[in-house]
């Protein structure tokens, strides 16, 4: 960690000194003595982390000297030493942003390492929560979506309306093409980027759970529920709430959620009190919501107010060469991820890369590169390193009579069985969507423990 610089004015040498060498107990601190107002703003170019002024000093008293260093420098800490008499003063620069103030008293010196230990362990976090901050925009800034393509053209247009206003957005597009990344992009780079982004996978929550999951709970409103809940249209608070697939939600939870839409309200479950609803709404569904609708599957009424802007992904198919681009990304990722010399992919993988179909999307060519990453014994990827896997592979329509739904089921319930039921982790190592998982349980296609 990197040493912090304190300086020090006190026109006392002895009490200067006293506290110099108190605060040089820590290792970490580095403290430099002022006598003077004036010999502490001509120092100022060293970029001191914090100022401990004394308030009587004999060129200017600590609130000129306070103003004089805002001046120059608008960030520093400052911390001001004063005895009994000024304390009104001192109190008053308070409010123009010193950051503490001390009494002079024999617990001084312990006083203004606490108050120093406080200003660093803030400036460590802030450091943080900035470079956090950084990394995420950097994930979901508009550079983070790769994608040059005709195609992908008119979704960057549509995005950049997105995130100019509060339109509601409906994100539609098959499986893995990526309509999570969309949503945390509009977000993050619209005007609440800095608010939360709670996102709720409808389809993945048992409907049971779901109301209270979205709107909340009051202490006791069913078993189970032993204290009060905020849902996440609460959480969301003036952020972003992200409902995907929004299609599989049943018709009673449907018109909860359009009363929220409507009147910026709703009440959590076992409550009566009416809680504003003011986040921004990103929906997106792998469904066609027109047919979902013509089915009555889907309320009309909510289908409109959802839909706001639509923005609809094409699938990895109609990308053309982003197929390349994307794959040579997650090559450089892997390589990157796992400490690898650079990785390339030779023209022979290229090539059977783009005359594959991907079903899956973004999300199988990824995984497709991730383990083609593994396979290959050298630093290039060859066309024998590209393997289409188990669930997608065209090879599995030659064997049998089965339909690649009948394999898909087969492989599902055997790794459902493998894994002890559980979803998520069936969806990771198959690398696929949990809301087909999902899906295919709730309507008796497959059958785990819990359900049978
Ligand atoms: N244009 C893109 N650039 C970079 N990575 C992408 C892009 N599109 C998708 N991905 C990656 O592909 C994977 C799937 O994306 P995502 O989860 O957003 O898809 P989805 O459409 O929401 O899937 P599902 O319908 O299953 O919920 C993620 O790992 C994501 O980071």
């Amino acid at each position: 960690m990197d040493s912090f610089k304190i300086f020090v004015v006190e026109d006392d040498p002895f009490y200067g000194k006293l506290l110099k060498h108190h605060l040089n107990l820590n290792p970490d601190f580095e403290v430099d003595l002022f006598t003077t107002g004036q010999a502490c703003l001509e120092a100022l170019y060293r970029k001191p982390d914090v100022i401990s002024i004394d308030y009587g000093l004999p060129d200017m008293n600590g609130g000129e000297l306070f103003a004089r260093i805002r001046d120059l420098n608008n960030v520093v800490p400052i911390v001001i030493i004063s005895g009994q008499e000024d304390i009104s003063t001192v109190v008053n620069l308070l409010k123009r942003g010193v950051h503490d103030y001390i009494v002079k008293d024999d617990n001084t010196k312990s006083l203004l390492w606490k108050s120093i230990v406080n200003i660093r362990e803030n400036s460590d976090l802030k450091v943080e929560v900035e470079s956090l901050r950084g990394q995420l925009e950097e994930k979901y800034s508009f550079d983070g979506i790769i994608g040059k393509s005709q195609a992908m053209q008119g979704i960057y247009t549509m995005l950049r309306k997105a995130v100019k206003s509060n339109i509601n957005v409906s994100i539609t597009g098959e499986t893995g093409t990526g309509k999570e990344v969309i949503a945390r992009a509009i977000h993050y780079n619209s005007e609440r980027s800095k608010k939360p982004f709670m996102a709720v996978n409808t389809a993945a929550i048992p409907e049971n759970l779901l109301e209270s999951e979205l709107f909340g709970h009051e202490k006791g409103a069913f078993t189970g529920a032993v204290g009060r809940k905020a849902g996440k249209f609460e959480a969301a608070k003036d952020g972003t709430l992200f409902l995907d697939e929004i299609a599989e939600m049943d018709l009673t939870l449907q018109s909860k959620i359009l009363r929220a839409i409507q009147e910026r309200e709703f009440t959590r479950v076992g409550g009566t009190e009416n809680i504003p609803f003011r986040a921004r709404l990103l929906t997106a569904t792998h469904r066609d919501l027109e047919v979902r609708v013509r089915e009555g599957k889907f309320r009309e009424d909510l289908f409109y107010r959802i839909m706001g802007l639509p923005i609809a992904l094409p699938a990895l198919r109609e990308r053309g060469e982003d197929i390349l681009l994307l794959a040579s990304a997650f090559v450089k990722q892997y390589a990157k991820d796992n400490g690898l010399q650079p990785l390339k992919l030779n023209k022979s993988a290229k090539d059977k890369l783009l005359k594959y179909d991907f079903p899956g999307n973004v999300r199988e060519l990824k995984a497709i590169i991730d383990l083609a990453c593994v396979m290959t014994e050298t630093n290039k990827i060859n066309a024998d390193d590209i393997i289409f896997s188990g669930l997608n592979s065209p090879s599995n329509f030659e064997y049998g009579s089965k339909t690649l739904r009948e394999y898909t089921r087969e492989i599902l319930q055997h790794h459902l069985e493998k894994y002890d039921n559980n979803v998520v982790q069936v969806a990771k190592v198959l690398d696929m969507g949990k809301s087909t998982i999902y899906n295919m349980l709730k309507s008796g296609e497959l059958q785990s423990e819990l359900s049978r």
